[in-house]
């Protein structure tokens, strides 16, 4: 496999070229970005929108220097921190001493124990969200028709609410929390693709009202904190009660309500989308690799036998583990990830002064020829312990990596096994003919239209 390096001097896409292209970055930007990487190298200097440079890059190497071996110089930028106006201080957008005292308090909440607790109430969700599906392909004579985008949406947001606030929320709430969150990071991602278009934004009210959207999501969030702190004796098992129950090392004092709804929204977007959108492409992946299906299936079958599954089988399910890892390859919900250099600094002869905002193409490492070989195809075998020992570090990073790794990368892996094995133990899932399905790259990659897949009933035990 050929070596992926960063050269000393730094080549440049031409402005009015990335000018040219704004519209056409703006409306799909990750067959515009390869193209750029392709022509140029596999680092490059380019002006974002053709306004903003920025230096982009898909090589590991880079990428680990600045996300674990000097991350100290390397803060999120404020694309990251700008997200803090609608989404608040939590963790995801939090910097310096405050994100390492908040991340010290809020990592427990993730460890093993936890997780294996969650996992009863992630399968009792998933369940919920498929009973629909059962009747109407029984209704249907056996199969019906699914938006799997949409399903998978629906089933990963209530996963994620039912285990920060367990107490299920009402249809209606779900959904406007839902959409909130979409209008939000639409819009926000907008004025960094189109940064010319602010003042017309600005013009229009479109600030305001976004404002005003981000208080409407904080009001409910707030609602749920309120009610829980009003109700008698020890609080459910979840991650709304651990937000409130821990308690600072050196003071020995909770979060205040306002950081404990900071966090909790954090939570709430971060595992809501990113699993979603893996999953709906796990779909649509496995749907067009029946042959991995079955092989799924079996591993499956021989395990499990007719029954659910549970934490402790998913070790004994590898395959499973590598279908996800695979469709995290290829898809990687969180496509790009941003930083800035906070003081001068030099990787392998490369100058990155003081203030370079430094892009990480996720995306782009995944489906590098000379880090992954044939990288298109879809092979859940590339993940066998034995392939990835091959691997250099930083070729393969759905969940970032150093200190500001994801803290739910379990949570997602554990959730996503269990909604594929639910899901396979009472459906064929089959391809349907429809358009071309395409990328749509927001803050997390997401199918532009919804892909619609059968879903064929099979008998199972319980
Ligand atoms: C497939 C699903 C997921 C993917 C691909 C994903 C990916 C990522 C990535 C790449 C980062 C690092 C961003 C950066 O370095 O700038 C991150 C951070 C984070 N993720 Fe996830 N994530 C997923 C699911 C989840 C879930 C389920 C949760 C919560 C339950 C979660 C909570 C967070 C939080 C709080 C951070 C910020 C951590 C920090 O800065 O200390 N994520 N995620």
């Amino acid at each position: 496999m050929t070596p992926v390096t960063s050269p000393p001097a730094l080549p440049r896409v031409p402005r009015l070229l990335s000018f040219r292209n704004s519209w056409a970055l703006a409306a799909d930007p990750i067959p515009v970005i390869t193209g750029y990487l392709d022509t140029y190298g596999d680092t490059i200097g380019l002006h974002l929108g053709g306004v903003r440079p920025t230096l982009l890059t898909r090589d590991p190497g880079l990428i680990q220097h600045v996300l674990q071996k000097n991350h100290r110089n390397y803060p999120k930028s404020d694309i990251s921190q700008g997200l803090a106006r609608y989404l608040g201080h939590g963790l995801l957008t939090a910097e310096g001493n405050y994100w390492l005292q908040q991340r010290r308090l809020i990592q427990p909440g993730f460890h093993r124990q936890r997780l294996a607790t969650l996992t009863e109430l992630m399968l009792d969700v998933i369940d919920e969200c498929l009973a629909p599906v059962v009747a109407a392909a029984r209704q249907q004579g056996g199969r019906t028709e699914v938006p799997v985008h949409e399903l998978m949406t629906a089933t990963a947001f209530r996963i994620i609410a039912r285990s920060v606030f367990s107490t299920a929320m009402s249809e209606d709430e779900l959904q406007r929390l839902s959409r909130l969150l979409t209008e939000l990071q639409a819009f926000y991602v907008r004025t960094l693709r189109q940064p010319y278009l602010r003042p017309w934004l600005g013009l229009r009210g479109q600030y305001g009202h976004h404002d005003r959207l981000a208080a409407e999501l904080r009001q409910l969030i707030r609602g749920y904190i309120q009610r829980r702190k009003q109700q008698p004796g020890p609080g459910p098992d979840d991650l709304l009660q651990m937000l409130l129950e821990v308690r600072y090392e050196d003071t020995g004092l909770p979060m205040t309500d306002e950081q404990v709804l900071d966090e909790a929204i954090i939570l709430l977007v971060a595992g809501h989308e990113t699993s979603a959108n893996g999953l709906s492409w796990l779909w649509y992946l496995l749907a067009r690799h029946p042959e991995e299906a079955a092989r799924l299936r079996a591993e499956m079958t021989a395990v499990l036998g007719a029954r659910r599954p549970t934490f402790a089988d998913l070790p004994q399910l590898p395959y499973a583990l590598q279908v996800v890892q695979e469709a995290l390859r290829l898809y990687p919900p969180v496509w790009m990830v941003d930083r800035r250099a906070a003081r001068d600094d030099e990787y392998n002869g490369l100058r990155l002064p003081q203030g370079t905002l430094i892009s990480a193409y996720l995306y782009g490492v995944h489906h590098h020829a000379g880090l992954w070989p044939d990288p298109e195809a879809f092979r859940p075998a590339r993940f066998e312990p034995e392939a990835l020992r091959q691997q250099p570090p930083y070729a393969y990073l759905p969940f970032g990596g150093g200190p500001r790794l994801c803290i739910g990368q379990q949570f997602a892996l554990t959730e996503m096994q269990l909604v594929l094995l639910q899901v396979l133990r009472r459906f064929e899932v089959e391809w349907v003919e429809q358009p071309a399905v395409l990328m749509r790259p927001l803050i997390s990659l997401r199918p532009r239209h919804d892909i619609r897949l059968g879903f064929r009933l099979r008998e199972v035990g319980e």
